[in-house]
C-alpha cells in the first residue's frame, strides 16, 4: 500500500503564497493583519536560534528617529536592538522571505514597496516602548511595518503584548507575542505601543518603505 504524505503547511518556506494572501486581504480589508505562529517553522527556529546566540555586544539601545534626530530615549523605549543583514545564511533566509512578501504585495495591492529594513530586538523584564507610529503622514517613509515574535511557550502571564490601536474611537487590539506570530499593519496607520513583560521577549521588527528618491526628478513631464 502506498502511504500518501499530506503536505505539512509549515514544513518549510515554499508553501508561503498562503500566508501573503492572508495578510494581502487582510492589508487591503482593514489596514492590519495577525498571523498567529504562521511563520514557516523551519525560519522561526533559525532566526531563534540566531537571536539567541547574538551576543550583549550586538545589541544597542534603541533609538528614536533616524540620522541627525535619531536620540536614545528611555523614556519612550527601552528595548535593544541588532540591524539584520544578509551576510549569515539565516539572515539572507529571512529578507528573502521578506522581499517575496513585498513582491506579493505589490502585485496583489501595487502597494510600490521598494526596500526593507529589519532588526531583532531585545526586550529585557520590564522592557517597553510606548505607544507611537512608525511614520508620519506625509512623509512617504515607512509604509507597511512587519512584527514577527520569537517566544517559544509564551504564556499570558508573562505580558510584553503589542497593543495595536484600531480605531479613532480608542478601539485596540492585544497581541500575544508567541512563537512564529506575524503581525503586519500599515505604518502611517496604526499607533502601537509594547507593554512590559516579566521574561526576555525576543521579535524582529521591520518596515517596507516606498521609493522616495524625488519621483518628480525621475518622471518624464506630463
Ligand atoms: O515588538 C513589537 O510588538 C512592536 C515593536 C515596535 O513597535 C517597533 O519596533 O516599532
Ligand atoms: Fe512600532
Amino acid at each position: 500500500m502506498v502511504a500518501l504524505k499530506l503536505p505539512d503547511r509549515h514544513s518549510g518556506e515554499g508553501d508561503v503564497p498562503h500566508l501573503y494572501e492572508a495578510i494581502a486581504s487582510d492589508l487591503l480589508n482593514k489596514g492590519y493583519s495577525i498571523n498567529i505562529g504562521a511563520l514557516p517553522e523551519a525560519l522561526t527556529e533559525a532566526l531563534w536560534q540566531q537571536v539567541q546566540s547574538l551576543s550583549q555586544q550586538e545589541f544597542s539601545a534603541a533609538g528614536i528617529g533616524r540620522d541627525k534626530g535619531h536620540m536614545v530615549n528611555n523614556f519612550v523605549r527601552s528595548d535593544e536592538i541588532s540591524w539584520i543583514t544578509g551576510e549569515t545564511d539565516t539572515g539572507s533566509r529571512w529578507l528573502d522571505w521578506a522581499a517575496q512578501l513585498q513582491a506579493y504585495l505589490n502585485r496583489r495591492l501595487l502597494l510600490g514597496l521598494f526596500s526593507f529594513e529589519s532588526h531583532y530586538a531585545h526586550y529585557a523584564r520590564g522592557d517597553f516602548y510606548k505607544k507611537h507610529l512608525d511614520a508620519f503622514k506625509g512623509q512617504a517613509n515607512r509604509t507597511l511595518s512587519l512584527v514577527v515574535y520569537l517566544n517559544p511557550g509564551w504564556q499570558p502571564e508573562d505580558g510584553g503584548e503589542l497593543v495595536l490601536y484600531t480605531g479613532d474611537d480608542g478601539h485596540k487590539l492585544q497581541v500575544t507575542p508567541g512563537f512564529g506570530t506575524v503581525v503586519a499593519f500599515l505604518s502611517e496607520e496604526f499607533p502601537h505601543e509594547v507593554l512590559p513583560a516579566q521574561r526576555d521577549r525576543y521579535s524582529i521588527a521591520g518596515w517596507f518603505r516606498v521609493n522616495t528618491t524625488n519621483s518628480a526628478k525621475v518622471d518624464p513631464p506630463a
